[in-house]
């Protein structure tokens, strides 16, 4: 069995490398990062340490890589024959790694496949599946669609930048969770360890999305605004986690209420979701944790969209709306986002701003809160 991982990041070498290593496949990681790929190409393994006390470190090896821009063709032969095809690069990047995929898909024949955009966004393998589309030639689609499952997945693994003697090792918390959508499959079914396949994703998704990854926003950029560095450090101030509990309250209310999730459940998953942010042996900087606000701030996301689920259920966003103000004041020099987000608000009236950033019309009651909020 063979994989092709797009992405060689964090996420891509803690987790969804490691996992389909270990579950049998002979895997292949592509990516732009050309000292990540010579080192994986010269080494051909790397250590995985589990953040914890006493952590074992787990060590992946028969790894091949190769680099996405200077050895363009032997990616889409690697793709041509790959039986899974993953990516972790972020959803802004999915545009770019679309075309190998489509091309390689293209090449394969009659050989079955599976796409799998691992990313934190709702529908990402929708979002990929429509742009390497756009790159299949017409008189292949239909074989290339065929033969090819595009299936959506949830991701959850805190793996944070870091930095080590030996550059490919990556520290990760022992905490994993990947689901995909089994309905999404009609192709044969993988041969996936520990991965979770569910009839329908949007549940487990938007719990994923709406507690851990609201929170872990809230927390970041508020603990931006009071000096912290590390999401660590932001939860030792109880001011932080009051706010980010009542935060996922909110979020869990919407969840619970849509979904049906239970409730004493939920509360668990909170809990669980505020002790692995308070993970001592995990150092996850804020600046990671908050990056690209204007992606965080955007409709579909962790703020806005429970924020107005929450409002079409009767009730009023509060500590999400301390999360929503703190990300729109998120001022990092080195996040292109965060620079852009700041300079949309010196130049424009800030509902102008705050419509076009969250894709909610001037008018939405959402958007009229977010601006007292803002202006408070
Ligand atoms: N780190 C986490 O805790 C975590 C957990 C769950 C999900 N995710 C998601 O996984 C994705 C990746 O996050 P990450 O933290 O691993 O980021 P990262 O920056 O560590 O890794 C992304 C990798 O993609 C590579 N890349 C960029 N452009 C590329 C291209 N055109 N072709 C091939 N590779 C390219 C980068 O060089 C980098 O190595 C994001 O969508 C993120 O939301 C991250
Ligand atoms: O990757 P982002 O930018 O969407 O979000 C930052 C973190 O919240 C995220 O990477 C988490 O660590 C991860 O989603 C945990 O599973």
């Amino acid at each position: 069995m063979k994989a092709v991982h797009f992405g060689a990041g964090n996420i891509g070498r803690g987790f969804i490398g490691a996992l389909l290593s270990k579950s049998g496949y002979d895997v292949t990681f592509v990516d732009v990062n050309a000292e990540v790929i010579q080192a994986l190409q010269e080494k051909g393994q790397y250590t995985v340490l589990m953040a914890e006390e006493n952590g074992v470190a787990e060590v992946i090896s028969g790894i091949h890589a190769l680099n996405s821009v200077s050895e363009l063709d032997a990616v889409i032969a690697a793709v041509a024959q790959a039986d899974v095809i993953t990516t972790a690069v972020g959803p802004n990047i999915l545009r770019f790694v679309a075309e190998p995929i489509a091309k390689g898909l293209e090449k394969k024949g009659d050989k079955q496949s599976l796409v799998i955009a691992c990313e934190n966004a709702i529908g990402a393998t929708d979002t990929l599946r429509a742009y390497i589309e756009e790159h299949v030639h017409a008189t292949q689609l239909a074989r290339v669609l065929e033969t090819t499952s595009f299936p959506n997945s949830a991701v959850d693994r805190i793996v944070p930048n870091q930095r080590h003697e030996e550059p490919l090792t990556v520290a990760v918390e022992p905490f994993f969770e990947w689901v995909i959508d089994a309905s999404m499959i009609h192709t044969q079914m993988p041969k996936l360890d520990d991965v979770l396949f569910v009839p329908d994703l949007t549940p487990f998704i938007e719990r994923k999305l709406f507690t851990v990854n609201t929170g872990h926003a809230t927390v970041a950029y508020l603990g931006y605004q009071k000096g912290y560095e590390t999401i660590y450090e932001a939860m030792q101030d109880q001011e932080i986690v009051a706010t980010v509990r009542v935060a996922l309250q909110e979020t869990g209310y919407v969840l619970t209420t849509v979904y049906g999730f239970d409730k004493e459940q939920q509360n668990a998953y909170i809990n669980k979701v505020l002790n692995r942010f308070s993970n001592f042996y995990v150092s996850d900087e804020l600046i990671r944790v908050g990056r690209s606000p204007l992606r965080k701030l955007s409709r579909y996301e962790r703020f806005i969209k429970p924020a107005s689920m929450l409002l079409a259920l009767g009730q009023q966003p509060e500590a999400l709306l301390e999360g929503i103000k703190a990300a729109f004041q998120f001022d990092v020099a080195s996040d292109t986002e965060s620079v852009e987000l700041q300079e949309k608000c010196k130049a424009s009236p800030l509902i102008d701003v705050i419509a076009e950033v969250t894709g909610l019309s001037k008018e939405d009651r959402l958007v009229g809160m977010i601006l007292a909020k803002l202006e408070d």
